[in-house]
């Protein structure tokens, strides 16, 4: 079982540095950042990291086809790994609705253009001079002038929904999974497998990451309480199909909506109750978490992605992690 970690850039890059050194000092193998256009730049970040750390694997977790032209990614990703030395991998997404609407982006034919953004990208990286006349993608003629040391960059897909899902398992050398129950994995790794598998390739072929909401603390009270704000934020943004397979209240869930809506965060924290955090975050001690983490092990998981809000601590919950939580 692999660890990763995933943080926001929405606080100055120096201080996500200092915690990414820490997680590299404590076993972390994956530094997952994410990208949002209101953030801090992903590539920035990723860049900083980069110079204060010498063996994390680290990129975008995840980036989209949408916001860069592909390649503008490509050369991104190709200097990021050789500015850390081979140790770039590639997260993207399909990016989300609610983002391409703000930036008056139309979001056409995702599982199209993921397809085509990540098969071009990979011929730029590997040094080829592409002209590609896809259904979304175009290039004539493109080529980069940087090399990556790694001409295999590994590209993982940011999925959810069940055609993401297989597309991921059919061109990813793995999948990162906005998701933190056995219950959501059960039901993402048959798709996979079959994405993985119409490519000729075989489920072990792919790395599955579950992209966790994570809060570990020695007190399990204090855990919890740190998971309720971003599990808030998850059961809002939840699909139907994934509250139904957690039995969530849906009437809660659209209190939960409407109160963050107007900012109404008490009314929205005070509503999440337990099934939403055991449905939405791995919570409690080391002990507790190492019990969570052995369950998606069980059902396939092979990496494992400590997310937002990582504990009540960032600083002492990357340490209880690398201490108690990632095997030695
Ligand atoms: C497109 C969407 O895929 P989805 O995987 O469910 O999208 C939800 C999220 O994965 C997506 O918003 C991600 O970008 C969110 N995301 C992030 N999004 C960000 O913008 N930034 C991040 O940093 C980020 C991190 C992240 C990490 C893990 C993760 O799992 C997701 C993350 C969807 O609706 N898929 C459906 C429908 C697909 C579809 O549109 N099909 C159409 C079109 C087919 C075609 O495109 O050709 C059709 O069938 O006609 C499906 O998979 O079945």
């Amino acid at each position: 079982m692999k660890f990763g970690i995933e943080f926001v850039p929405n606080e100055p890059i120096q201080k996500l540095c200092y915690y990414v050194k820490l997680a590299e000092d404590n076993g972390f193998e994956f530094c997952w950042i994410t990208d949002h256009y209101n953030n801090r730049n992903v590539y920035m970040a990723l860049t900083m990291i980069a110079l204060n750390t010498n063996k994390i694997k680290l990129g975008p977790g995840v980036t989209n086809p949408y916001v860069r032209n592909p390649a503008i990614t490509a050369s991104a990703i190709a200097t990021l790994d050789e500015l850390s030395g081979g140790r770039a991998v590639l997260g993207i997404g399909p990016g989300d609705k609610a983002t391409f609407d703000t930036l008056g982006i139309e979001w056409v034919k995702p599982v199209t253009t993921l397809k085509e953004t990540v098969e071009v990208i990979r011929k730029l990286l590997a040094g080829e001079r592409v002209s590609y006349d896809g259904k979304v993608v175009k290039l004539a003629g493109a080529a980069l002038n940087v090399k990556p040391i790694n001409k295999d960059v590994p590209v993982y897909i940011g999925a959810q929904g069940p055609k993401m899902l297989e597309t991921a398992g059919a061109i990813g050398d793995g999948v990162l999974i906005n998701a933190s129950n056995p219950k959501d994995f059960e039901a993402a790794i048959p798709l996979i497998k079959k994405g993985a598998e119409s490519a000729g390739k075989k489920l072990e072929d792919v790395d599955i990451a579950a992209y966790a909401c994570m809060s570990v603390d020695k007190k399990s009270e204090k855990a919890k309480q740190a998971a309720v704000p971003v599990v808030a934020f998850i059961v809002a943004g939840s699909p139907e199909v994934v509250l139904k397979r957690h039995n969530i209240d849906m009437e809660k869930v659209e209190k939960i909506r409407e109160a963050l809506k107007k900012g109404d965060f008490g009314t929205a924290f005070g509503t999440v109750d337990d099934a939403m955090l055991e449905a939405f975050s791995i919570y409690g001690t080391p002990e507790e978490v190492v019990e969570k983490c052995k369950k998606l092990l069980e059902i396939g998981v092979t990496q494992i992605v400590a997310g937002s809000p990582i504990g009540p601590d960032k600083e002492k919950a990357i340490k209880l992690i690398g201490k108690k939580v990632i095997p030695e």
